[in-house]
């Protein structure tokens, strides 16, 4: 018997959180973690914790007006990874973003950077992140 459980979606300790990777021309918008938050330092694609009660596309259109100030008007389903860090199990919901209004701008102070799709894998990302970012590259046909 293995001595831990495997990850699964629908652990209600689980923080459920909605990303968005915003994609204009090759590039993809990516902001940094703040040095205290958990996984502080690292790259992310913008986002944030659901509500209780809230949808993944209501929780992610609050958090792109709160963090970076942009009205979402197209986004689809791209993954969703369950995680578990060593002091925080997380159910990421990440979506691609096809369409926007407004210019993102940095509205808690972080850093934010329109990346190059072929430079991302520079870039470091949270654990959880892998998976998404090979998924893109793949759909781009970036090796
Ligand atoms: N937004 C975002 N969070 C991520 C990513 N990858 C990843 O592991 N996470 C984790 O998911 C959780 C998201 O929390 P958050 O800090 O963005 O939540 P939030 O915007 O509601 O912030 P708050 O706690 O300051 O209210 C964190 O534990 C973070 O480490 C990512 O690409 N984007
Ligand atoms: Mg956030």
């Amino acid at each position: 018997m293995s001595l831990s459980t495997p990850p699964t979606a629908a652990d209600p300790r689980r923080v459920h959180v909605a990303a968005g990777v915003i994609l204009r021309e090759q590039r993809v918008l990516i902001a940094r973690r703040h040095a205290h938050a958990h996984q502080g330092g690292l790259w992310e694609f913008p986002g944030g914790k659901l509500e209780p009660g809230e949808s993944v596309i209501s929780a992610l259109k609050r958090e792109l007006q709160e963090e970076i100030g942009i009205d979402i008007e197209d986004a689809e389903p791209l993954l969703q990874i369950a995680h578990d860090y060593p002091d925080k199990q997380v159910l990421l919901d990440f979506w691609t973003v096809s369409a926007f209004s407004g210019e993102p701008q940095s509205k808690e102070g972080q850093a934010l950077e329109w990346c190059e799709l072929e430079d991302l894998r520079e870039r470091e990302f949270p654990e959880a992140n892998v998976p998404v970012v090979d998924r893109l590259l793949e759909l781009f046909e970036i090796l």
